[in-house]
């Protein structure tokens, strides 16, 4: 069966969950979020172990909305770590697959998400596409130096959410995002703090490795320590990566990535949930800080997204710091599914070329 209207499928996996949505056009038709505990993804070695569990999850959520697969248009997937490129929207090709199961810039569960679209797209004969990837690098040549010569510092960053959330404030402002400066701070499991330059992101914390730690990340930590906890035979390799990026941050204190979970501890009293969560407000006014003056001060916004964003009291402490460099905007949550898909809509209308990844 065919349908007239443009019908989209996106579909996001994140660190913990599975969100997919469709889009008649512009309209959301559909929205699931499927969320999965620390247990649900214990039993998978990988992330791409994770893969027939997290399809079937969106297969079966279509099946229950009685959606026909045949009426879609076009898959769009969330992209994940792959080679550092230009924001924008790309076709999904056999290269990209390829180098996301390989998954050689890094494991990361938005890598499944052009896999899944690729694969159901192929059985379906429709067009599959990703849309500002994790790996969007839009750093100015200053930005990459490190300070040691044998690293580089890279972009890895929440940069469709960022670019969306963006746009969405630019709009308000009745400007184009191309015209205005912001500082983005996306705030959820893992945390990305962005100077948005007339439409690029010029610098980023990466969020993998660097900046303010998160629910599950360590962010940056004290060089010295950390080689000597490196080579003080207490943990594998595999160990020590696992506790600074899932297992790092508020899980490292308390053993969850749930805001609201440390927060309750808080409010029941506990000083080192109090001390924790004032210290993340603390490093994300910080970032905010360092990366306004990437912009020499001249920003327009600062922007608070994030499902962190939802919470009052870190959205009060992040603010009482920075409101002093811009006037500050919450957009609490993510535009992410809506941002897929309008994504592969301007490549299907015809209003912009779909990137080839190469
Ligand atoms: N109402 C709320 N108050 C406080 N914290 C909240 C609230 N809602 C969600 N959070 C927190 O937001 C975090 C998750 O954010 P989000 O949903 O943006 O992350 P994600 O999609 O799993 O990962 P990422 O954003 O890194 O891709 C969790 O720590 C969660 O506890
Ligand atoms: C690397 C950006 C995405 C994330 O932190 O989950």
């Amino acid at each position: 069966m065919s349908c007239s209207k443009n019908r989209i499928l996106a579909i996001n996996p994140g660190a913990t969950s599975t969100k997919i949505a469709i889009y008649e056009e512009e309209t959301l038709l559909f929205k699931k979020i499927v969320e999965h505990s620390v247990k649900d993804l214990k039993e998978f070695s990988s992330i791409f172990g994770q893969y027939e569990y997290r399809l079937n999850l969106v297969l079966e959520a279509l099946k229950e909305e009685s959606t026909e697969l045949n009426t879609l248009t076009a898959i769009v997937g969330r992209g994940g770590l792959l080679k550092p490129l230009l924001g924008g929207t790309y076709g999904v090709n056999e290269k990209m697959v390829d180098d996301l199961k390989r998954a050689e810039q890094g494991e990361h569960a938005s890598n499944l998400g052009a896999v899944m679209a690729w694969n159901l797209a192929n059985q379906l004969n429709i067009p599959a596409f990703i849309v500002d990837p994790v790996s969007v690098d839009e750093m100015e040549p200053v930005a990459r130096i490190s300070g040691l010569s044998d690293l580089r510092r890279i972009s890895l960053s929440h940069a469709l959410n960022m670019k969306a959330v963006a746009r969405k404030v630019a709009k308000e402002m009745d400007k184009k995002y191309e015209e205005v400066n912001f500082v983005v701070a996306h705030l959820g499991t893992g945390v990305s703090v962005t100077p948005h330059k007339k439409g690029k992101m010029i610098d980023v914390n990466n969020a993998m490795a660097e900046g303010p730690f998160s629910p599950d990340r360590c962010g940056g930590l004290p060089a010295d320590q950390l080689v000597k906890l490196c080579f003080s035979g207490k943990y594998t390799y595999e160990e020590l990566k696992e506790k600074l990026i899932r297992k790092g941050g508020l899980y490292s204190y308390f053993g969850t990535m749930d805001v609201r979970e440390v927060e309750a501890l808080a409010e029941k009293g506990n000083e080192e949930a109090n001390i924790v969560l004032d210290a993340l407000a603390y490093q994300v006014a910080k970032e905010i800080g360092a990366m306004a003056a990437v912009l020499m001060g001249e920003v327009d916004r600062i922007i608070l997204t994030g499902g962190i964003a939802y919470s009052q009291r870190i959205v009060n402490d992040i603010i009482k710091r920075v409101k002093f460099i811009a006037p500050i905007e919450v957009v609490a949550g993510e535009k992410e599914l809506q941002s897929l898909a309008l994504g592969a809509l301007r490549v299907i209308r015809g209003e912009e070329e779909a990137s080839l990844y190469s």
